[in-house]
């Protein structure tokens, strides 16, 4: 799969093996600049590790993977960061012992470069970019809150606003639903809907709902495989989806 510039990632036969097991084979998927694509798939499909590939958590074990035109195969996760891509984690990687505000502060540090007495002059326009960031995420007014004191999926959002912080040209969510109530569901569609047009996301998500009423192309993964591959509309006719999501066997039928 070639990549062309107006490809925010491209990935290209990419395989993972752990010891014997072959935990993804063979996947090729493209993510256009601006794109917001969807994985889903049952527990142990791939889904997670496709995603650590192409943050650079987990080496491939054989193909490669091009961010924003660079081969970024042998790159460390932090050099990923740097070149645009953000991610959130399954699990929370907060400081519980911080404010909301003072989280989001932090993150934006990760990309603050210059002097220290012009980074301190900076220092009120840090904490305006901070109030921004958490009002994007819907938490305006918890910045004060201990983050250990904030609900489950307040802690999601948050992580969404860090992830933000870093401007991100194309944003990794790993399954950002899990554990939310309905209404928690529909405020986080409402707010990945909202993020600028310019930003390309990838979603991992198991709640089919969310992954289809966010995405424009939505990949299937089964088994280790990239089964399917199409619009939200595709997939949500698709009898071969529904039968993996029912638990029955995999038949021919597209
Ligand atoms: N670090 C690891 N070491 C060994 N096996 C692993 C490792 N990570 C994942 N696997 C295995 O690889 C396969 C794919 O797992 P993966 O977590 O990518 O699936 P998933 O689609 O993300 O599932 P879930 O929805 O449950 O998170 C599974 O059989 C899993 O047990």
């Amino acid at each position: 799969m070639s990549s062309s510039f107006a490809d925010a990632l491209v990935v290209d036969d990419v395989s993972k093996h752990f010891g014997g097991l072959k935990a993804m084979r063979h996947v090729s998927m493209r993510l256009g600049a601006g794109e917001r694509v969807s994985v889903i798939g049952t527990n142990g499909a791939g889904k997670s590790t496709l995603f650590n590939c192409v943050a650079g958590a987990l080496p491939v074990s054989s193909g490669t993977i091009t961010l924003f035109g660079q081969d970024v195969t042998r790159w460390p996760a932090a050099r990923r960061a740097r070149a645009g891509l953000a991610r959130t984690f399954q699990t929370s990687r907060l400081f519980l012992q911080l404010t909301a505000a003072q989280n989001v502060y932090v993150a934006l540090g990760a990309q603050m470069k210059g002097h220290p007495l012009r980074l301190a002059r900076r220092e009120g326009a840090r904490w305006e970019r901070v109030a921004e960031l958490l009002d994007r995420v819907g938490l305006s007014g918890r910045g004060p809150q201990i983050v250990g004191d904030l609900s489950h999926g307040e802690q999601r959002q948050l992580e969404l606003a860090m992830a933000l912080a870093l401007r991100p040209r194309l944003l990794m969510l790993d399954e950002p639903a899990a554990g939310f109530s309905p209404a928690e569901r529909a405020h986080l569609v409402t707010l990945l809907n909202a993020l600028p047009e310019e930003m390309s996301l990838l979603l991992i998500e198991h709640d089919m709902d969310i992954a289809l009423a966010v995405a424009t192309r939505v990949i299937v993964m089964h088994d280790g495989e990239k089964l399917l591959e199409g619009t939200p509309d595709e997939i949500r006719r698709s009898e071969r989806v529904r039968e993996i999501y029912l638990g029955g066997a995999v038949g021919d039928a597209a």
